[in-house]
């Protein structure tokens, strides 16, 4: 009983670390007890490897404890840095910690959110959204992520993205979660600013072509469920070419955000309004009833419109043209609708502008047919389809022929003659009617020197330019060539142009030089169509000008009232005291011709004298005129209309 005593004191000794002193005690042990000396020994030995493995195991447990505080102070200091906030919660939701970041997003201090729960912390409708969130995460365990917009407590608002994931306890149990919240607004503001810039126009802030036509066939798609009608309204803004060339980009920018702003105004609930590029504009209404309710809808866009807007302190007048199509009765997708609206605004602008239209079967016949003539015209030149086609200009004075004015005209192979009102437009929207013009002044110098050796009577040659042939660079070599190749007296050569401001205004430094290289080869310049448009009294003053057409829609109207004798009469007056020549066009009856006889217009130009004719029955009656056969009247000088 003894010994057992002694041995247990020894273990608790060697247990309590006093390697020694067991030994010592064993050592006594074994003086006084009978156990053999090699007992004793292995005794020792493995007191001894016992209290080795003691003392170890201390050592140990006291390393893993710093090595655990230093990588718990660790954590803090990695959470601390973090700017993103932190937190963990138990299973229950009660927060067990958090970092700085997240102390600032809740603002209380971590002593106080520890412990806490959402709802302590939270308003509570929040606090109920983040409380579903976390159930449902601990319930279905892994990972949840989502995005929110959320308040820090000194009220900014932020886009966060959430992260949380579940911890387990040691036995495998959920524990809790983990969140953290990362800050997305940066990222959240460029994708909105990428949006905008996809689905917006950044100009006038409203939507864009695309967006556009995803609402349009989102309408659509709800109008057909509930049967309704739908309508789009195209709108474009009147001569804006002109008007950007007069008052500048910069002003022609703000005169679209201005236009924006008074067409936002107007669109009812459920209304659409884009810009589509340019200075084209559409509107989608939804639920439309009747025609007649679109028809006052547009005339209220129109007068609206109408109204002077203010520039840099100058009022501007614009006007526009719209063009509708409805739904389901003019098309069934949103391509065609607007398509269909678009020929509309178009038909409105050849209605005279300022104008609305609704959309028609035959203008996709139309629009067709101006497809087709685009694409003929491009091989009209080549296939030898263009001619020449002369009308006298008469001194009224003795009769005679002072000159011709050079008309074209399109022998179409399967629509026989066509006008130049039709496709010159077409060629300056092509850029055709460069080499055209060319042709045309070519064709016309070569026809006055076929006419010379003839021994014809001089006559001046009056060939019309257009704006764009005219704002060439390279304008004065084509009349160079022209002239080189008839060998031809330039002063017999009269360039008649549209001098409208727009031509002026476009890079002003070309015009100007073209002009004077034409007046130092001696080639007189007249202004056509005089009084329409915007061709202005400055011009006549500031360019080397010989002589102004006044316009045949003034003439036709001389004798039916209204101002267009008046203005008649003051352009040949203005003219005169300018020291210009006059010329009037489209002269058809006796009363005109006296009238301007009577303000002393003698130059003249009109059916009543002679129409446009071919080349070889010029030639006949400038030959009749040689011989005396045609001295009578100019009035004489006629020619079929189908000639012309
Ligand atoms: N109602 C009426 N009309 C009359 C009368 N007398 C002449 N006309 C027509 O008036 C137009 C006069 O030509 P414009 O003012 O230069 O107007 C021309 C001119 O601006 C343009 N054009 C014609 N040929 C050319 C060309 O070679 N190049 C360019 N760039 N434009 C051309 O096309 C316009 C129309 O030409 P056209 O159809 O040939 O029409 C011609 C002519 O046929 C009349 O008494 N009554």
């Amino acid at each position: 009983m003894k010994r057992v005593t002694l041995l247990l004191i020894s273990l608790a000794v060697i247990a309590s670390g006093g390697i020694i002193l067991a030994a010592c005690q064993l050592n006594m042990l074994s003086q006084f007890s009978a156990l053999p000396a090699l007992v004793t020994f292995a005794l020792t030995i493995l007191v001894a490897w016992l209290t080795a493995r003691t003392r170890a195991a201390f050592a140990r447990h006291d390393h893993l404890r710093r090595q655990f505080q230093q990588q718990s102070r660790l954590l803090q200091a990695v959470l601390r840095a973090i700017p993103a906030p932190i937190f963990f919660k138990d299973h229950r939701g009660i927060y067990l910690g958090c970092n700085r970041a997240f102390e600032a997003f809740i603002g209380l201090p971590r002593e106080k959110i520890i412990g806490a729960s959402v709802w302590d912390v939270a308003p509570r409708e929040l606090a109920d959204t983040y409380h579903r969130a976390d159930s449902e995460l601990m319930e279905q365990g892994g990972q949840q992520v989502y995005e929110t917009e959320v308040q820090y407590a000194d009220g900014s608002r932020h886009h966060v993205m959430f992260h949380k994931a579940v911890f387990a306890a040691a036995d495998g149990s959920p524990a809790g979660l983990v969140g953290a919240m990362l800050d997305i607004t940066d990222r959240k503001q460029v994708e909105q600013e990428i949006e905008e810039l996809a689905y917006h126009d950044n100009l006038t802030g409203l939507a864009n072509r695309s967006f556009f036509k995803q609402r349009l066939t989102e309408a659509l798609t709800q109008a057909a469920i509930s049967e309704q009608q739908l309508a789009l309204l195209f709108l474009d803004l009147d001569r804006f070419k002109y008007i950007n060339d007069t008052i500048g980009h910069a002003g022609g920018d703000r005169l679209l955000q201005l236009v924006a702003e008074r067409l936002s105004c107007l669109i009812p609930a459920g209304g659409t309004l884009a810009r589509l590029g340019g200075d084209e504009f559409v509107i989608m209404l939804t639920d439309v009833h009747n025609r007649n309710e679109l028809e006052h809808f547009g005339n209220t866009l129109l007068k609206t419109l109408e109204k002077p807007f203010l520039l840099a302190g100058k009022q501007l007048h614009v006007s526009t043209s719209i063009g509708i199509a409805r739904y389901p009765a003019d098309g069934k997708d949103s391509s065609s609708l607007l398509k269909h609206a678009d020929m509309a605004m178009y038909a409105a602008k050849e209605q005279g502008r300022n104008n609305l239209c609704f959309y028609r079967k035959r203008m996709t016949r139309q629009a067709a047919q101006r497809r087709d003539m685009e694409t003929r015209l491009r091989q009209a030149l080549d296939q030898g389809e263009f001619a020449l086609v002369y009308q006298p200009q008469i001194d009224d004075r003795n009769g005679r022929i002072r000159g011709v004015e050079a008309l074209l005209r399109w022998h179409h192979p399967r629509r026989g003659l066509v006008y130049p009102a039709e496709f010159i437009p077409i060629a300056e929207e092509t850029g055709l009617i460069r080499t055209l013009g060319e042709w045309v002044l070519r064709e016309s110098c070569r026809q006055l020197r076929t006419w010379r050796h003839a021994q014809l009577p001089n006559l001046r040659m009056a060939v019309n330019i257009s704006g764009q042939q005219f704002k060439q660079p390279d304008f004065l070599t084509v009349v160079d060539r022209a002239l080189r190749e008839a060998d031809f007296d330039p002063a017999r050569l009269e360039l008649e142009m549209e001098l409208t401001e727009t031509v002026l205004l476009h890079n002003v430094e070309t015009t100007l030089r073209n002009l004077r290289g034409l007046k130092e080869r001696g080639i007189s310049l007249a202004i056509d169509d005089f009084g329409t448009g915007y061709s202005s009294l400055s011009y006549l003053k500031d360019f080397p000008i010989d002589r102004i057409k006044i316009d045949r829609s003034f003439v036709g109207e001389i004798s039916h009232g209204g101002n267009a004798a008046a203005i008649v009469g003051t352009i040949i007056a203005m003219a005169r005291s300018l020291g210009l020549a006059v010329i009037a066009e489209g002269v058809e009856t006796a009363q005109q011709v006296e009238f301007l006889r009577q303000r002393d217009c003698f130059d003249m130009q009109g059916y009543y004298f002679a129409r446009p004719m071919p080349a070889a029955v010029l030639e006949r009656y400038l030959q009749n005129i040689q011989t005396g056969k045609n001295r009578r009247s100019p009035g004489l000088i006629t020619c079929r209309a189908g000639l012309s």
